[in-house]
């Protein structure tokens, strides 16, 4: 049995002006140990996905299971107990501002009457851990959002989680900070075996530090699986949007960017390779011009990092009659990589 289990989980919500449904037919299991994203954009329902996990609310239908639990038949004392085994961060990070950084750290423990010794001594190894050593008695008003943030995933610690829920945790950083708090998380991940769940509508993030995702839109989950599939060969439209948000510098907002290059280049026909990092040894520009009668220019390129590999894309124009274009086309969808092929108008 996986770690968390949601089967056939739905939520509708019953306002003034009807039932709104926020999720349907959610299947999903996420391994001990995954960093597991869900991207999604504005109202896909990512947020009620979050808040079924860590029971601040009930599904309407269907099953969540934690760590072997049925979250629905938890209450009072054993709903607690659930919860201290969940850790929470945000994307506005809820410290407290008139306590210090220790006691904000603290608090967690505080609620769950742990002594006032144990568990500020508590607070200041997990402040160590997130690089704020000597800044125990400062105040949240005098560090950076980044600083903040890292306030925010010592005390989502405090009570040792297994699992760590992270609510658009970086969305109101700058990239720099961005980087350096997802590369703790994943540290943090990496030492101490915590599962990790991040919702967010950046596909950076889920490249960076995420093992699998799960694609969702209007509150079903249409795409998942692990990072480096999904990211080489999205199936889905939506998926497609947000694997461009980072491979093209508007930020994804042209949904087929092949297209429009494909009017740059009227000559030749645009192809988009995909690499992942065991494929991209191959050789197979050499094998294209080998086989085939076709020119190749290389139009753009670029290696991105995953958690576990990399991701290459590289376009190209190939020039050549119809039959030979053809060719070289099924050659390179025989070579085990993704090959995206512009529609022309
Ligand atoms: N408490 C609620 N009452 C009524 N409708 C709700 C409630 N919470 C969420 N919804 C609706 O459920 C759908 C999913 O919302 P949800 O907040 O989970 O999406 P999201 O992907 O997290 O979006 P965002 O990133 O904007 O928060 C939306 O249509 C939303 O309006």
């Amino acid at each position: 049995m996986s770690y968390i289990e949601l089967h056939q989980v739905a939520k509708t919500y019953v306002t003034k002006s009807g039932t709104v449904t926020a999720l349907n037919s959610i299947e999903l299991a996420i391994e001990s140990g995954t960093i597991f994203g869900i991207v999604g954009y504005s109202g896909a329902g990512k947020s009620t996905l979050l808040r079924l996990l860590n029971g601040l609310e009930q599904a309407t239908e269907g099953s969540v299971v934690i760590d072997k639990q049925l979250v629905s038949s938890l209450k009072g004392k054993d709903l607690r107990e659930f919860r201290k085994g969940i850790g929470m961060i945000f994307q506005h990070f809820n410290l407290l501002w008139s306590r210090t950084l220790l006691e904000n750290v603290a608090l967690p423990l505080e609620l769950i009457g742990v002594g006032k010794a144990e568990r500020l001594e508590k607070a200041r190894e997990l402040l160590a851990l997130v690089g704020l050593e000597g800044r125990e008695e400062a105040y949240p008003s005098q560090l950076s959002g980044g600083q903040k943030q890292r306030v925010g995933i010592a005390r989502a610690l405090a009570t040792e989680p297994k699992l760590l829920l992270c609510d658009e945790a970086t969305s109101a950083l700058d990239p720099q900070t961005t980087s350096e708090t997802l590369a703790l998380l994943a540290d943090i991940n990496k030492k101490m075996g915590v599962t990790i769940v991040l919702i967010t509508h950046e596909m950076e993030v889920i490249r960076t530090i995420c093992h699998k995702v799960a694609v969702m839109e209007q509150g079903k989950i249409v795409e998942m699986g692990d990072v480096i599939n999904v990211f080489s060969r999205p199936k889905k439209e939506v998926t497609k949007r947000f694997v461009q948000q980072e491979t093209v510098p508007d930020g994804g907002q042209q949904v087929d960017i092949l297209k429009e290059l494909a009017k740059n280049y009227p000559e030749g026909k645009i192809v988009k390779l995909t690499f992942t990092g065991e494929r991209a040894q191959t050789p197979v520009i050499s094998k294209l011009i080998r086989h085939t009668d076709v020119d190749v220019n290389i139009i753009q390129g670029q290696i991105q990092p995953t958690q576990t590999s990399s991701i290459g894309t590289l376009v190209l124009e190939l020039l050549g009659n119809d039959d030979e274009l053809l060719k070289a086309i099924d050659i390179l969808n025989t070579q085990g990589i993704g090959v995206e092929v512009a529609e022309y108008e």
